[in-house]
Parts: structure tokens; C-alpha cells; sequence
């Protein structure tokens, strides 16, 4: 039986969620979840320099409180290190970040975020189409090494009526998250470069900063919605 899940309109969304990527110390993911971050994200990407192996993973998600979901970023991996990952980490939700396909995206059975490597000409209306069973469409930079380059695209590449929910990614930072909430009003933002001091190092400042700015920018969006 095929069940299709209805989201709210981003209109409806209560709050902008968080998800701090790239984590790799316990310091950082006490710090992130202090900040106030709903979700963090560990690379199981050899080829990143945030690579986490799955033992330090499962280290590093025994300090998540409930309620913060901790996301596991492959790309182009085998389905049995995604199926390793699932077994060591009951509550993980998946990120795709390569060029799989539905069906590998599908396979492990469990939620999952795709990311979408937004250029001009990208057709992110039939991208979503074709990943109508992902939790939300994230949407990155295209830069080389798919990912994690700190760059911002543009984001009036992003049509409206996207069926899907959009995590805004690539480039964020405390002085420009506002912004990209006010515009583009996604269901949740995403972050690596912009609350680091090193690769895989983070920042307590910086993420305390990236989270106070979104709420701003919640408070902001609220204000504008009731008309005043
Ligand atoms: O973080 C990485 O090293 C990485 C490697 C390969 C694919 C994606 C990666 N990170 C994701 O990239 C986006 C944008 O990050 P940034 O804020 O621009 O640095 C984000 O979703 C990370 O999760």
C-alpha cells in the first residue's frame, strides 16, 4: 500500500528547524544542542574532511537528548554501510547527498532527506516530482565535492510550488540566515561551514548566533504573516 504524507505549507510551519552539520567532536554536539539545534548531521563520507567513522557516530549521538535527530550524510555509499549506519543508529534519518537514485534513497526504508545541487538550468520542480517519497528536498550549492563548500546559490533559482518541503543549505551563516528564511521560508535550514573555525570544528559562538539569528528571523516571518 502506498501512503502518501501531507505537510503543512510552509505558511503553517511554527518554526524554522535546525540541523548543524558536520560534526565530529562531543564538545561540538553539546554546544550544538545548546545553541538549539533540532537536528545534527555526521558525514559518513570517506572523502570529507568531517568524515565520521560509525563508531564515533554512535559515540557522538549518545549525547542527543530526545527530541534532537541526529542525520547520517552519505554519498554514492554501498546499501550496506547505509544498512550498518541504520542498525547502529536507530533513530537515524538519512541525507542523500550523491547521485543515487529513488530506489536506493527508497531501499533502506527509513525517512530521508535528498539533496538537490542547485545550478542554473536545474529543474527543481521535476527534481521533487521524482522524490516524492523524501521527508524534504535540501537544497546546496553545486559545487565540487558535492557538498560542504560554504557557497551560496541563488536562491530566486528556487521555483515556486516545489511539491515537496525545502531545507535551505549552502553557504549559511548568522548575518545572511535571516534573509534566506524571510525569502524562501523553508522548513528548516542547514549549516556546516558557516558555524566552523576548522573543518569539522565548531563554533559555540557562532552556532549560538546562526540559531538566535533564525528565531529572529521566525519572529520576523510571524510578524509579517499576522500583517503587522
Ligand atoms: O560537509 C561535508 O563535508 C559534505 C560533504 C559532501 C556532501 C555534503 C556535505 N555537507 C553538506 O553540504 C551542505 C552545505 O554545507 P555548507 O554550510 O555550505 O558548508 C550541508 O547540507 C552539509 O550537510
Amino acid at each position: 500500500m502506498s501512503v502518501s504524507i501531507d505537510f503543512p505549507p510552509s505558511g503553517l510551519t511554527a518554526r524554522t528547524r535546525i540541523k548543524i552539520c558536520g560534526l565530529t567532536r562531543e564538545q561540538d554536539v553539546d554546544k550544538a544542542v545548546a545553541a538549539g539545534a533540532d537536528a545534527i548531521g555526521l558525514v559518513f563520507y570517506a572523502r570529507s574532511p568531517r568524515y565520521v567513522s560509525l563508531e564515533r557516530a554512535v559515540q557522538l549521538v549518545r549525547r542527543l537528548p530526545p527530541f534532537v535527530t541526529p542525520v547520517g550524510l552519505f554519498v554514492n555509499a554501498e546499501p550496506a554501510q547505509i544498512a550498518e549506519a541504520c542498525a547502529a543508529i536507530p533513530t537515524l534519518l538519512l541525507q542523500f547527498h550523491g547521485d543515487e537514485t529513488l530506489a536506493q534513497c527508497e531501499a533502506p526504508g527509513r525517512p530521508y532527506l535528498r539533496a538537490a545541487r542547485m545550478m542554473p538550468g536545474f529543474d527543481l520542480l521535476d527534481f521533487a516530482q521524482s522524490c516524492s517519497s523524501a521527508q524534504a528536498i535540501l537544497l546546496d550549492a553545486h559545487v565540487e565535492g558535492y557538498g560542504g563548500g560554504g557557497k551560496v546559490f541563488d536562491w530566486s533559482l528556487i521555483p515556486s510550488g516545489v511539491s515537496r518541503p525545502v531545507v535551505l543549505s549552502g553557504g549559511l551563516n548568522h548575518a545572511n540566515v535571516i534573509d534566506g528564511v524571510l525569502r524562501v521560508r523553508p522548513c528548516a535550514v542547514d549549516v556546516s561551514s558557516g558555524v566552523e573555525v576548522g573543518k569539522g570544528v565548531k563554533d559555540a559562538a557562532l552556532m549560538r548566533q546562526f540559531c538566535e539569528a533564525v528565531r529572529e528571523a521566525d519572529a520576523r516571518r510571524a510578524d509579517a504573516d499576522s500583517g503587522y
